[in-house]
């Protein structure tokens, strides 16, 4: 018998070459865009806070040679690409979707339907949440609108609800807060999602109604000095907000929570900026909660 060749070829190599990935701004490239937009963010405010109109304009003209919010948002709609993480709005379709402990007992529950939704920080009118039929009427905002279907508005300057018809029984929170550059104004903008949240006696019924959902980068709750997922849990529930669910992915944390509380009874309780974590290699993720009678800067 003739000897046949014994070297092993790789696994590999008996595969059909897998085809090319679409042409789209390098990982590294969109990050990048990502950390500069956020770091310039937080300078601008320190500048601001301080009236340093030199460093302003300073920081402003390296804003807008970056691209300013436009080239901020491409690079984030990048990262919404299935290859980069995918669109966060599918687990929010999934959570509301997912049936309860009752319906698997056999009881039947009423599938949600029909809802509202506030979506702020909204990049695109095609998202899951856009597709998805729990949703009869979808508000999207945004600070830079990129289309026809996104209003621009400032959430912080949306005007308060005058009736529930002002009011949503989602409000959709998905990588907006991290890119608030200041604590407390971060703590402001989770006090104000409560007030628009819509609670009459349906969505009471509803178990997962009114609710928030809130996306964040993982390092802001595993790896920062000032924020842990308790830590989390003690300011939502200080504004009336118990968690639903939550997940973590390589790169985002999720979760939802329910308003139990109107905005009206929540407490008093303040959160200002307290080392929880040290150590090296940690950022400085923080959300401070004033006592709505001190002036936010
Ligand atoms: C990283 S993008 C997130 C987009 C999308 N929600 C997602 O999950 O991929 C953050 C967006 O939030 C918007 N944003 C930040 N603060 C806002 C505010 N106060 N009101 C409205 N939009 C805001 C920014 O303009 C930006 O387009």
């Amino acid at each position: 018998m003739s000897k046949q060749s014994t070297s092993l070829k790789s696994l590999k190599s008996g595969r059909p070459p897998i085809a090319k990935k679409p042409r789209t701004l390098a990982a590294r490239h969109t990050r990048r865009i990502i950390r500069a937009h956020h770091t310039l963010n937080k300078q601008l405010t320190a500048a601001q806070i301080a009236g340093d109109h030199d460093k302003i304009k300073s920081i402003e003209s390296q804003l807008n040679a970056q691209g300013g919010l436009a080239a901020y948002q491409e690079a984030s709609i990048q990262g919404q690409t299935i290859t980069r993480g995918g669109d966060s709005s599918i687990e929010l379709v999934r959570w509301l979707s997912a049936s309860d402990k009752k319906e698997e007992q056999g009881i039947k529950q009423s599938q949600l339907s029909g809802l509202s939704l506030l979506e702020v920080g909204a990049l695109t009118t095609h998202n899951a949440c856009s597709r998805s039929a729990i949703f009869d009427r979808v508000i999207r905002i945004d600070l830079n609108s990129q289309s026809s279907g996104i209003s621009q508005q400032d959430f912080m300057k949306r005007p308060l609800p005058e009736s529930d018809a002002d009011r949503f029984d989602v409000l959709s929170l998905s990588l907006v807060l991290n890119y608030v550059p200041d604590s407390a104004q971060r703590g402001e903008m989770l006090r104000r999602t409560t007030k628009f949240l819509l609670q009459n006696e349906s969505t009471k019924n509803a178990k997962k109604l009114p609710c928030l959902f809130l996306v964040l980068p993982l390092p802001c709750i595993i790896n920062s000095r000032y924020m842990t997922e308790i830590h989390l849990l003690d300011i939502m529930s200080t504004l009336g907000y118990t968690l639903l669910q939550t997940k973590q992915s390589a790169k985002l944390y999720y979760s939802l929570w329910l308003l139990q509380e109107p905005s009206t009874n929540v407490s008093r309780k303040t959160f200002r900026k307290v080392k929880l974590n040290d150590g090296v290699g940690r950022n400085n993720f923080c959300v401070e909660l004033r006592d709505t009678r001190e002036a936010v800067s």
